[in-house]
C-alpha cells in the first residue's frame, strides 16, 4: 500500500490484515453490499441524531467502502444549518485539511484517484465519519496505511467525534495499534453501532 514494503513484524501483520479485509469486502456481491449497506445507514442515521454535527465530515467511496454520499445529501436537505464537508490529501506528511461540499460542487481527484471538492471553504469538523479496513475491540482502525488520518486527528483540537464506517467483516480482535494510532469514539457496522469511548451516548453498547 502507499507505505512500500512493510519493515517490523507488527507492520507485516498490520498489512496483511489489511489486504485481506479489503479483499474480503471487495469480494461482497453487488447484493450483499447494497444490503448491508442500507443498515450501516439506518445505524448511522439513528447515531447521528443523537449526536447531532454541525460540520460533519465523511469520506468520497473507494475500493467499496460504505457509501456515505445518500445519507449527506438527506440530511443536507433536511437541516439547512449543516456543513459537510471532505478530506483533501495535500503532502503525505501534512494533515488533510477538509473542504466544504455540496452536491453541486466541482470536484477533482487526489492522487490515489479519491475525488474531493476543487474549492470551498476549509472546515474544521465536529464530527468525523472515517472508513476503516480493520476495527478492533478497543475502537483502532486499520486505514490504508499511509496515516492521513492519524496526522489529521492528532491536529483536531478540538478533536471531532470519530465515528468509524465499515462491515461486520472489518472486525477482528486486535490490530496491533502503534503508538501513534488514535481509537476512535464508535463503529457503526451493519450490525450496529459499537461503542468505544464515554463520549458516545448510547443506551446499550450495540443497538
Ligand atoms: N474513501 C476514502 N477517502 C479517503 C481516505 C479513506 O480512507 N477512504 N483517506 C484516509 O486516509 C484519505 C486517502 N488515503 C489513502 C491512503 C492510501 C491509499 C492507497 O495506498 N491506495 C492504493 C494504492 C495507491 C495508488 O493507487 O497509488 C491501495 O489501496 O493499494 C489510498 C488512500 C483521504 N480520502
Ligand atoms: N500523528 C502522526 N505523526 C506523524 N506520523 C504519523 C502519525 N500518525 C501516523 N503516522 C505515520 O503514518 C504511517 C502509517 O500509519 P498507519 O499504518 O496507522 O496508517 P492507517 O491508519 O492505516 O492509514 P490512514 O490513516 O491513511 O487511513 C506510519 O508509518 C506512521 O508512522
Amino acid at each position: 500500500m502507499a507505505s512500500g514494503p512493510p519493515n517490523g513484524t507488527q507492520d507485516t501483520q498490520r498489512d496483511a490484515l489489511r489486504r485481506a479485509r479489503i479483499a474480503a469486502r471487495e469480494a461482497l456481491t453487488p447484493d450483499e453490499h447494497r444490503r448491508l449497506s442500507q443498515r450501516i445507514e439506518t445505524h448511522l442515521a439513528a447515531l447521528l441524531a443523537r449526536h447531532p454535527p454541525r460540520i460533519l465530515g465523511f469520506c468520497w467511496p473507494y475500493r467499496a467502502e460504505f457509501d456515505c454520499r445518500p445519507l449527506m445529501i438527506r440530511l443536507l436537505a433536511a437541516d439547512c444549518t449543516l456543513r459537510v464537508c471532505l478530506p483533501v490529501v495535500r503532502t503525505p506528511e501534512l494533515p488533510m485539511e477538509f473542504r466544504a461540499w455540496t452536491p453541486h460542487s466541482a470536484m477533482q481527484t487526489d492522487r490515489y484517484g479519491i475525488p474531493h471538492p476543487a474549492a470551498g471553504e476549509p472546515l474544521s469538523p465536529d464530527v468525523l465519519l472515517m472508513p476503516v479496513n480493520a476495527f478492533d475491540a478497543q475502537g483502532y482502525r486499520l486505514g490504508y496505511g499511509a496515516g492521513y488520518f492519524d496526522r489529521t486527528l492528532a491536529a483536531l483540537a478540538p478533536p471531532p467525534l470519530s465515528i468509524g464506517i465499515g462491515f461486520e467483516l472489518a472486525r477482528i480482535a486486535s490490530i496491533h495499534p502503534a503508538s501513534h494510532d488514535i481509537p476512535l469514539d464508535a463503529v457503526v457496522t451493519e450490525a450496529g453501532v459499537s461503542v468505544f469511548s464515554p463520549r458516545i451516548q448510547s443506551l446499550t453498547r450495540r443497538e
